[in-house]
């Protein structure tokens, strides 16, 4: 099974990815895209879902009409690990040929 990252490990990969923090009282790391409508938001679902399916490794995330709100855990391990911090770069590269940094 994939392993728990310390805090510091789950610090120091933060420290490299744009727009993501630590969520208060779980462990688990977050980020909120805001796209320019509705149309955006939506292909950029579809391709993390893609990624996503691919890693076997899901986001949970919720998405009001421009934004998506992701929160990445990996839930076997009770914790964040690499999967999330993988994910979590996946995401920002979607978001980011999307125009979204
Ligand atoms: C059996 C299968 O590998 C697991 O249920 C996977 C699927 N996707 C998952 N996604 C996330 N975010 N955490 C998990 O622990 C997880 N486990």
């Amino acid at each position: 099974m994939v392993e728990r990252l310390s805090a510091e490990a789950r610090q120091a990969a933060l420290a490299e990815l744009s727009g993501w923090s630590e969520t208060a009282g779980r462990e688990a790391i977050a980020r909120t895209f805001t796209f320019r409508d509705f149309n955006e938001a939506f292909g950029f679902m579809s391709r993390a879902a893609l990624v996503a399916e691919k890693k076997d490794h899901h986001p949970e995330w919720k998405n009001v009409y421009k934004t998506v709100e992701v929160v990445l855990s990996t839930h076997d391990a009770g914790g964040v690990t690499r999967l999330d911090i993988e994910l979590a770069r996946a995401m920002n590269g979607i978001a980011r040929q999307l125009g979204v940094s």
